[in-house]
């Protein structure tokens, strides 16, 4: 039996809708940090009913810093029902955000929205996953409910919705070329070859900016899912499958055990450190690069680019997304900021909550 805090029942009716949290690890954390600051500060948010990890359901009985700190020490379960699924009901305009990677997470979004529920989701495997997955999503909308996606793409940077904004205005997306990965990102922008390559990424993961497991990021499985999520937005249904992707991972840390990741990290220090002297040579940077083209097809991995190419440019967690279109068709609409960060993202999350919100009431 999973540790299971039974919450007070929705009241229904004309009420508006409530928050429900999945995930306090590094994300969900900032969240509900940054719920408590903007609350504080008058803004109108919905109130907060309950948050949940794999470990336990806790309701909010009037703290949330007791309510996290109580789901922070709740102890693993064997069990693979998880604990919200067993805790009391969402209601029809309730929000939930999902601060997880969790497939089975993922995989209930559209049935939350086919009840009315709204999903708010840093978690890209909704719309970034299986094609089949991602229009459920969308056809699950037609129901009234709303799905905010901000955080998905450059942790809320505006791509994605200036994507979208400009199909709906008639424009053409011919190409969006960019670095999607904030990690990636401050990996390359650190390394100078005086430190392991992995030394950095145990520094990228604890700030916050690595995926739980890092090898999603190293992989560029992250930057597909974005890359899908974009271009699905542009109105090409690719699949998984239709982007080549170049991993940096090595065999064996890719085979490595979940607690056996750190151990082998190592092993990328050779095969990069070998790149950033071939690109040093060259006077060019290495940047860990997406681009899909409506003609030419979509690809994902490092590239050595001469130092005044613009992608070349960024520092720390930067992304930038250079959009090509019948409006933009030569000189690309550029978006640029940091792309990853558990502040950043819990407010991408909550300008979403704010926003489907506002609409509802
Ligand atoms: N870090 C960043 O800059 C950004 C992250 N994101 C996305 O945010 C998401 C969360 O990342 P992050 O906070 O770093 O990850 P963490 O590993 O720190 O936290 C993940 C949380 O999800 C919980 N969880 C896992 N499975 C379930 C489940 N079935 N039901 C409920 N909770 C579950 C975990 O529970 P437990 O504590 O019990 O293990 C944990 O609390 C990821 O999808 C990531 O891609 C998006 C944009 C930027
Ligand atoms: N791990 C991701 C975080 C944001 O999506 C990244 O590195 O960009």
């Amino acid at each position: 039996m999973s540790s299971v805090t039974r919450i007070r029942s929705a009241t229904g009716g004309a009420r508006g809708g409530r928050i429900a949290l999945l995930g306090t690890g590094v994300v969900g954390s900032a969240v509900v940090a940054r719920y408590r600051q903007l609350v504080e500060r008058g803004v109108p948010l919905p109130p907060f009913a309950w948050l949940s990890n794999s470990r336990a359901q806790v309701a909010n009985d009037g703290s949330l810093d007791e309510a996290i700190a109580r789901a922070h020490a709740a102890p693993r379960q064997s069990g693979a029902v998880p604990p919200w699924a067993e805790g009391e009901a969402l209601a029809r305009g309730d929000i939930v955000i999902d601060a997880t990677a969790s497939d089975t997470v993922a995989d209930w979004h559209a049935e939350w929205l086919q009840r009315g529920i709204h999903v708010v989701t840093a978690n890209k495997l909704g719309n970034g996953g299986d094609l089949a997955r991602a229009q459920a999503i969308v056809d699950a909308q037609r129901e009234g409910a709303r799905y905010g996606d901000s955080a998905t793409v450059g942790a809320g940077l505006p791509a994605l919705r200036l994507i979208r904004e400009l199909v709906a205005g008639g424009d053409r997306i011919h190409a969006v070329e960019g670095v999607l990965s904030g990690s990636l990102a401050w990996l390359l922008s650190r390394f100078d070859d005086t430190r392991p390559f992995s030394d950095l990424v145990r520094e990228a993961r604890d700030a916050g900016y690595a995926e739980p497991d890092p090898r999603q990021d190293l992989s560029g499985e992250d930057v597909r899912r974005k890359l899908l999520i974009l271009a699905r937005a542009a109105g090409l249904p690719l699949e998984a499958r239709d982007i080549r992707v170049s991993s940096l991972v090595p065999d064996a840390l890719r085979d490595a055990a979940p607690d056996a990741v750190d151990a082998q990290l190592n092993t990328l220090d050779k095969p990069l450190r070998e790149r950033f002297v071939t690109a040093y040579r060259s006077d060019a940077r290495l940047c860990f690069v997406g681009r899909f083209d409506a003609e030419r097809g979509a690809s994902v991995g490092l590239r050595a680019l001469p130092l005044s190419h613009p992608l070349a440019s960024g520092h720390g967690t930067e992304n930038r997304a250079a959009i090509f279109s019948d409006r933009y068709p030569d000189r690309p609409l550029v978006i640029q900021g940091p792309g990853a960060g558990a502040q950043v993202t819990a407010a991408a999350l909550l300008d979403d909550v704010l926003r489907i919100d506002a609409s509802a009431r």
